[in-house]
């Protein structure tokens, strides 16, 4: 047996939700440059359930029942009301509030295709409230409910903010949103693939993802990239402490890829949005650090700056506190994680590859006393 450590190039399955060919994304075939400029993240939500764009009652059905199905349980609010809250990072509570979701769900256990549908739609519903309402319980603050005739991308900030936002704040979510829906068989979404594929139900696959999704080589970068940016505080302090970081071995967060080597293809429109964001906000420091940063790390490692990097930035300049921003990559992410665990379901089988055994060899049992 051959091992490939970390399965690096490993095709562990057929997908036909996206595609990551010549560091160029599609969803579905369509170029991630084509959706960020032009589609809403519902049209996005939909394409990756059913690999087309949807007919504009085909939209209108789906934000509908996006809409009225954000409430949640009375029950999972008071849960969120039952620890010590402010001691608690929002991923792991995302984490148990999807588990503790699933105890809600009648149909949690039904396996048919269309009970998944509906499960579906609950839980990419229900996660944007999930993320605001823990928000603003931590906040002490009032939960809002969500306003009929926004979008799903308004109505998430509204939800956070309790006032509605404007439409570049729209935009930049909406696009946000668009950009971290789906990415091939990362992490997250193989755990995903894992979990289901034996036959365990949407809810636990979804757990499972976001539990791998939380960790820092993942989408828990884009937090540590806004901490990052706050301890180098001035542009000019940039260079010196990455130099710093890498002469102690140290990863750069928000920088290098597993896949792409010239570049992701995300990045560069939440760069431009970040440039327009902190320009507007006063806060240009971030975007100019950011670009620094990214510069030197490309010149003397080659590597990329990923989709983690600016979105730091991007959030900063929306004024949304640092431990949402992994939250909001799953809010995003539930649609891609659901495509595939639906896909998984389609065609199904065991994922249960090998380990090589590297441990010692005829060991004899020694009774306890002879130690
Ligand atoms: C949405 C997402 O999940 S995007 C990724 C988010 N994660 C991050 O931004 C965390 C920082 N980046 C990383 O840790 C990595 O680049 C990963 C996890 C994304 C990809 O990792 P891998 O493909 O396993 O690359 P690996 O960690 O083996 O690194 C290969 C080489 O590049 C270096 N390298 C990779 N990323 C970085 C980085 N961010 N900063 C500095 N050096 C890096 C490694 O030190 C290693 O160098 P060496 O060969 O001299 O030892
Ligand atoms: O694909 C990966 O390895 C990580 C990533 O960029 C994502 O999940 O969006």
């Amino acid at each position: 047996m051959s091992t490939t450590k970390g399965l690096e190039g490993v095709v562990a399955t057929e997908s036909k939700i996206s595609s990551i060919i010549d560091d160029q994304l599609t969803y579905a075939g369509y170029t991630i440059d084509d959706l960020a400029e032009n589609a809403s993240f519902e049209e996005v939500v939909f394409l990756l359930w059913n690999k087309r764009l949807p007919n504009k009652q085909e939209l209108a059905e789906l934000e509908k029942a996006l809409f009225e199905n954000m409430t949640l349980p009375d029950g999972l609010v008071e849960h969120f009301k039952s620890y010590d809250i402010h001691n608690v990072h929002p991923m792991a509570a995302l984490r148990t509030a999807i588990s503790l979701l699933g105890l809600y769900d009648s149909e949690a256990d039904e396996m048919t295709e269309e009970a998944n549908k509906r499960k579906a739609v609950r839980l990419q519903a229900k996660v944007a409230s999930i993320v605001t309402a823990f928000s603003r319980i931590r906040d002490g603050k009032e939960l809002i409910q969500p306003k009929q005739g926004l979008s799903y991308a308004a109505n998430f900030l509204y939800m956070l903010n309790g006032e509605e936002p404007s439409d570049l704040e729209v935009e930049a979510i909406n696009k946000a949103l668009v950009l971290h829906a789906d990415h091939e068989l990362n992490a997250s979404t193989f755990t995903s693939r894992v979990c289901v594929a034996t036959l365990s139900d949407m809810y636990s696959g979804i757990t499972a993802a976001i539990s791998a999704l939380k960790g820092p080589l993942h989408g828990g970068a884009n937090e540590r990239v806004m901490s990052m940016l706050l301890e180098i505080g001035e542009v000019e302090n940039a260079i010196p402490y990455v130099k710093e970081k890498m002469a102690n071995k140290e990863k750069i967060m928000g920088m290098g890829h597993r896949v792409y080597k010239t570049g992701d293809p995300r990045a560069k429109h939440l760069k431009k949005m970040s440039k327009e964001l902190t320009k507007k906000h006063g806060m240009e420091k971030w975007y100019e650090m950011s670009e620094k940063i990214e510069e030197f790390i490309k010149s003397e490692k080659g590597l990329p700056a990923n989709v983690d990097f600016y979105s730091a930035s991007v959030y900063h300049s929306l004024g949304i506190k640092h431990d949402l921003y992994t939250p909001i990559f799953a809010v995003s992410r539930f649609s891609g994680w659901i495509a595939h665990i639906l896909e998984q379901y389609e065609n199904n089988r065991l994922i249960r590859p090998r380990a090589e055994y590297a441990g010692p060899t005829k060991q004899v049992y020694t009774d306890i006393d002879e130690r």
